[in-house]
């Protein structure tokens, strides 16, 4: 870990807190939600990632939380004190939470020492320089702390962004998009070190992403926003093996969706009868198939299946596969080797644990 090349400190931990939203609305233009609704809370040191697709709202639910942004209705908590709701609106300054953005905002003609003692303007000359010192201490850039942001990489000025605003020790740490800056391979160790170090100053932090993977990596639990409304709130264990509907199934796995009638407690598709226990008999169900939901061989199986395509991935290779009787391809992902190179006709078995049935509403995956 990076963080480890330089000396850490265990000295200022935070006092975690609770942040939790009790049924928080907001609508930027009347009559057009944009948050509907929303209840739920990010525990004492915990890590929560508020995870949806681009507009779904995270970014409106973190302003909320942060004081920048006022919602239409609801309240927002910080362990048993409102701290924002229709009769109390404390400013972001009195919330107690540190801010980090995804362009870092580092001001660029102060020093890393001073971008870093930037909010400590409660304190000393003095004591702002220590606590500012600690912070980055424990982000392993102490060395740098008299030199300018311009000298530092991407992952380094987030840290530093980071640095300021632990500092203050906050109970809350908001992060929105902290890692979208930077470059892919950067971006793991970035956010590993970022994870140790929330962890060791025990602040709780809500951290927004779009990015299913990242979330998974990083949280505690997740929550997963569409449309302005929670789908669920879980681990991402949980999300992944039970997802409460087919958006979020989709959210965590691209999958192959068909549309099959349920008798006797189950969905019949041209691919396999699967139990369908949550849907009413005579209803439509959603019945989705993950890639990773097929087991193929060049000899033997249940349904008889041709190859359209083939994508080398490394691991594991792509495929577009014709079923007769199927209407659409199907895609499946497969151990590289499962198949062997020239065969264009193959067998295909479907892995039930890798199929998850949902009542068919409008939404799509
Ligand atoms: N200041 C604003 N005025 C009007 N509408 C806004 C404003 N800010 C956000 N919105 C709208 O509110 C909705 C939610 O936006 P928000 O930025 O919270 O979503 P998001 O999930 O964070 O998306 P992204 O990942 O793209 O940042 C969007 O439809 C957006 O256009």
């Amino acid at each position: 870990m990076a963080v480890g090349s330089a000396t850490t400190v265990t000295a200022g931990v935070s006092f975690a807190a609770r942040l939790s939203f009790d049924r928080v609305g907001h609508e930027f233009r009347p009559g057009l939600p944009t948050l509907r609704d929303i209840s739920l809370a990010a525990e004492p040191g915990e890590v929560l990632c508020l995870l949806g697709p681009s507009g779904s709202g995270k970014t409106t639910l973190l302003r909320i939380a942060a004081g920048i942004e006022r919602q239409t209705s609801g309240a927002v908590f910080l362990n048993e004190r409102k701290i924002s709701g229709p009769d109390v609106f404390l400013p972001p300054e009195q919330r107690s939470v540190g801010l980090v953005f995804q362009d870092y905002a580092l001001f660029p003609h102060l020093s890393i020492l001073d971008n870093v003692r930037f909010g400590l303007t409660a304190l000393s000359k003095e004591e702002a320089r220590r606590e500012a010192m600690i912070s980055l201490e424990r982000v392993g850039l102490a060395q740098y702390a008299n030199a300018f942001p311009n000298i530092l990489s991407g992952g380094q000025q987030q840290r530093v962004a980071l640095a300021r605003a632990i500092a203050p020790r906050p109970a809350v740490l908001l992060m929105d998009e902290p890692f979208s800056g930077l470059d892919s391979r950067l971006k793991d160790s970035v956010r590993a070190d970022t994870l140790s170090i929330l962890r060791q100053s025990r602040a709780t932090a809500i951290v927004v992403t779009h990015d299913a993977e990242e979330a998974m990596r990083m949280a505690d639990r997740i929550a997963l926003l569409n449309e302005g409304r929670l789908v669920q709130l879980a681990t991402g264990h949980e999300l992944y093996n039970n997802p409460a509907t087919l958006f979020a199934a989709g959210f965590f796995s691209e999958l192959n969706v068909f549309t099959a009638r349920v008798t006797d407690g189950h969905a019949e598709t041209p691919l396999g009868r699967f139990p369908a226990p949550a849907v009413t008999n005579g209803s439509l169900a959603s019945v989705a198939m993950r890639l990773s939901a097929f087991d193929v061989s060049d000899t033997h199986g249940e349904i008889p299946a041709r190859v359209v395509s083939r994508r080398f991935l490394g691991v594991v290779e792509l495929l577009e596969l014709a079923v007769p009787g199927v209407e659409k391809n199907i895609r499946a992902r497969v151990r590289c080797g499962a198949l062997s190179s020239h065969h264009r006709e193959i067998w295909l078995t479907v892995r039930p644990s890798d199929v998850l049935v949902f009542e068919k509403t409008g939404e799509s995956a």
